[in-house]
């Protein structure tokens, strides 16, 4: 709702709709009847429009999109409405204007912002443009390249930019509210035809064709894939080469063309799954709502290797004091090097006037080969190597040291919580923190609870994760968590496609093409084919562990692929050593160009096994690596593993590179629709019966046989005896 009151002759109008006062139907409505009351009273000479609690508006509900009542025209023709005011309207901005919250504050004649304050339109981010009239405000505001960034990016900026870009008219640090009224006295019989941006002109650049040209590229180049952007950009042009009502009728084209699209879903969706997925549960009953998180005033990593150190770039980035500790002096030295340069090149990268980065001072950071010096931190990251016996002797070191209450962290991809958590005297604060590479830049944590976590340290790991500006996916204890258990079946399918007659540029490709940043072969090339080695040594699946006599593409009687083995037995572990699914200019090198010698080896291997190579179309090389990644997804729901599919999905666009304008992998199931999914992984499975990763999951069945409900519905069709955990 909007508050109406009085403030001798300014009438104040004040936003209400908790958290973050978006605009809906009785908001738009209440806004109106304010500005009609003061039109009325003859007392009244100005206008002001605020926020509750310290926020102006995070702009239109994202709920409302999808719903047939959505009230997005009426914001349009309110925000004409308050510009065309007869009595001088001010925004106090507070907080937030965003969306269609600053389109409202470009519909007013003045602008006040709390210093504090950030303003943008993120349509762009959720599928969409700035609707209510603001790609054609904006740009005649504070001009076409400001505007154009700010429209095709999303971005929201500080009080201080937007003042110095001419977006607001004054800065504040005192009463926002307070200002704006006396701003608004100040104006009052001042001309008003000068401060209605509709009937400004766009400011001319010595050659805007010429810029346009240069942005458009700039901006397909951005998108990936993406629609809105370039609509963005349609709209902001028409606005340079069309009057204001011509450009209106342009952006509102547009908006409908977006607005019915299956991206502007999909990434509204995602916002909200963000949003869900921080709302966690475990199936023994703790949850967000009741646990509470313990302070963390001083963290430890143990191990400087690439994640230590981007951990610990994370923690002094979060302004938490870190003590960073290495087995020998000479790791230490290289570990405390390689720490610095990347917190130096974060700190160039922070604004003018933020906050600066305080690592040269030993009390925020501190390296130490001395375990002791762990003594009185809230909170230790072990990131040592994947092995279990030597992350072990750490936790058992950790639980003699460390203070009763502190939280033990495990950096882990896949290793068992439980089996760590038990060479402690606590296991009830071991939780696993599965950071992405490079840890200060990927934005997913994965939050792991072995069998005795507490919900204090999950809420903590939780916590941290904010801290850290990171999304954290709380999820249970599982052979590679959800994440990398998801992941499996999809390498191995595209592994089993290259036997068959794919090559690794050809797979790659179509996933690139449907929106992956990299395909499954380039992935592995980056991160190592060593990796996946030695964990398959450790498992016995491949070197001398192997029983003698066991068939070479075939494990348990499931199917297995020894190529990727064989290419680590030739030294090929991908970009480090110059060579691996493809071949690079060098060792380190980062250009991937298929390789002749790979091609020959698929030829000759396929000869060896008595594999006819046969040709593999798109369509299946996409729906045997995607549907068995999503059927996996299904067990791990079915498991109890993780709350909801919002989590999956959060999980695989921020840490997998899953294009955010198809929602994430159980999204995309639900728009393909489950009986589709099911059938095709009944038609694959049949093909290829000793590939389980095929085999439809119980509840991918039970699903579709109750005949897909919408995705939000897909818990509820969950019995609660079927978790395992
Ligand atoms: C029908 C025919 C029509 C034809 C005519 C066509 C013309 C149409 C023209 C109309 C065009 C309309 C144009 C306007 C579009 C918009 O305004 S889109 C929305 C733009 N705004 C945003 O993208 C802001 C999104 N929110 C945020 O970035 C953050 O939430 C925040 C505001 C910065 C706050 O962050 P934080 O403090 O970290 O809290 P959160 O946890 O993120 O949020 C708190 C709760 O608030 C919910 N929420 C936030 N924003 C919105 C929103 N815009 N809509 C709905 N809900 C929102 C968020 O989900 C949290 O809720 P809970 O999960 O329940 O806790």
């Amino acid at each position: 709702m909007a508050q109406y009151a009085r403030s001798p002759a300014v009438a104040v109008i004040r936003l209400r709709n908790p958290p973050v006062n978006t605009l809906s139907f009785a908001v738009l409505q209440a806004l109106e009847d304010g500005l009609e009351k003061a039109d009325a009273d003859p007392s009244v000479k100005a206008v002001m429009i605020c926020g509750e609690n310290g926020k102006f508006s995070a702009g239109a509900d994202i709920r409302g999109f999808s719903s047939p009542n959505r009230p997005v025209k009426s914001l349009a023709a309110l925000v004409s409405l308050i510009e065309s005011s007869k009595k001088p309207v001010v925004a106090a901005i507070e907080g937030i204007a965003l969306g269609g919250g600053l389109e409202v504050a470009l519909g007013c004649h003045y602008r006040v912002a709390h210093v504090k304050a950030r303003m943008g339109l993120p349509e762009v981010t959720l599928g969409l443009l700035p609707g209510a009239e603001g790609t054609q405000r904006l740009p005649r505001l504070i001009g076409v390249p400001a505007a154009l960034d700010m429209i095709t990016t999303g971005k929201h900026i500080p009080a201080t930019e937007a003042l110095k870009l001419g977006l607001v008219d004054e800065v504040v640090e005192e009463n926002t509210v307070e200002a704006a009224i006396r701003l608004a006295n100040k104006v009052i019989g001042q001309p008003l035809g000068p401060r209605r941006l509709s009937l400004k002109p766009v400011p001319k650049l010595p050659d805007m064709e010429a810029f346009l040209s240069q942005a458009r590229v700039r901006v397909k180049k951005q998108a990936q894939g993406c629609l809105a952007p370039e609509l963005c950009f349609q709209a902001v042009r028409a606005a340079t080469q069309m009057p204001f009502a011509d450009g209106v009728r342009r952006e509102r084209e547009l908006f409908m063309v977006l607005l019915s699209s299956g991206q502007a879903r999909a990434l509204q969706y995602a916002f909200l799954a963000e949003r869900a997925a921080q709302k966690w549960t475990t199936p023994g009953g703790a949850s967000w709502s009741s646990a509470t998180p313990q302070p963390v005033r001083s963290a430890a990593v143990i191990g400087l290797g690439t994640m230590g150190r981007g951990i610990v770039t994370s923690l002094v980035k979060a302004n938490i004091p870190v003590v960073a500790l290495e087995q020998d002096l000479e790791y230490l030295n290289t570990g405390r090097k390689a720490v610095m340069l990347l917190l130096e090149r974060e700190a160039m990268k922070m604004e003018v006037g933020a906050q600066t980065l305080d690592f040269h001072n030993p009390a925020r950071l501190q390296f130490t080969v001395d375990f002791d010096s762990l003594r009185d931190v809230d909170l230790v990251i072990e990131a040592v190597f994947e092995n279990m016996a030597l992350k072990k002797e750490i936790f058992h070191k950790l639980s003699r040291i460390c203070k009763p209450g502190a939280l033990l962290c495990t950096n882990t991809s896949a290793l068992n919580i439980d089996e760590i958590a038990s060479a402690t005297s606590r296991p009830q604060q071991v939780i696993g923190t599965h950071f992405f590479s490079p840890a200060h830049v990927m934005r997913l944590l994965e939050i792991i609870y072995g069998r005795h976590t507490s919900p204090t340290a999950i809420a903590t790991a939780v916590q941290l994760a904010k801290a850290l500006k990171k999304v954290g996916v709380v999820v249970g204890n599982c052979f590679g968590f959800v994440g990398n258990r998801m992941m499996f079946p999809y390498v191995q399918q595209a592994v089993f496609l290259l036997e068959e007659g794919s090559r690794p540029e050809a797979v790659d490709r179509v996933l690139e093409d449907f929106g992956f940043k990299i395909g499954p072969f380039r992935m592995s090339d980056l991160a190592g084919l060593d990796v996946g080695w030695r964990s398959r040594q450790g498992q016995g699946l491949t070197g001398p562990s192997v029983p003698a006599g066991t068939p070479a593409r075939q494990r348990q009687g499931q199917r297995y692929s020894p190529l990727p083995d064989l290419l680590c037995e030739s030294g090929r572990f991908g970009q480090k050593t110059g060579k691996g699914w493809y071949q690079y200019e060098k060792a380190g090198g980062r250009t991937a160009t298929p390789d002749p010698w790979l091609h020959s080896l698929l030829a000759q291997y396929r000869d060896t096994h008595g594999i006819e190579p046969r040709f593999i179309d798109q369509e299946e090389i996409l729906e045997r690596c995607l549907f068995s990644l999503i059927n996996e997804g299904f067990a791990i729901l079915a498991e109890g593993i993780a709350s909801g599919p919002e989590h999956l999905d959060v999980i695989y666009i921020n840490g997998y590179g899953w294009p955010k304008h198809k929602g994430g992998p159980m999204f995309y199931a639900s728009t393909v629709g489950l009986p589709r999914v099911l059938a095709k992984l009944h038609k694959y499975s049949e093909a290829h019966p000793d590939v389980p990763g095929l085999q439809p999951s119980a509840f991918l069945k039970k699903l579709a046989a109750v005949g897909n409900p919408p995705i939000k519905e897909w818990m509820s069709y969950l019995s609660q005896q079927s978790s395992r955990l």
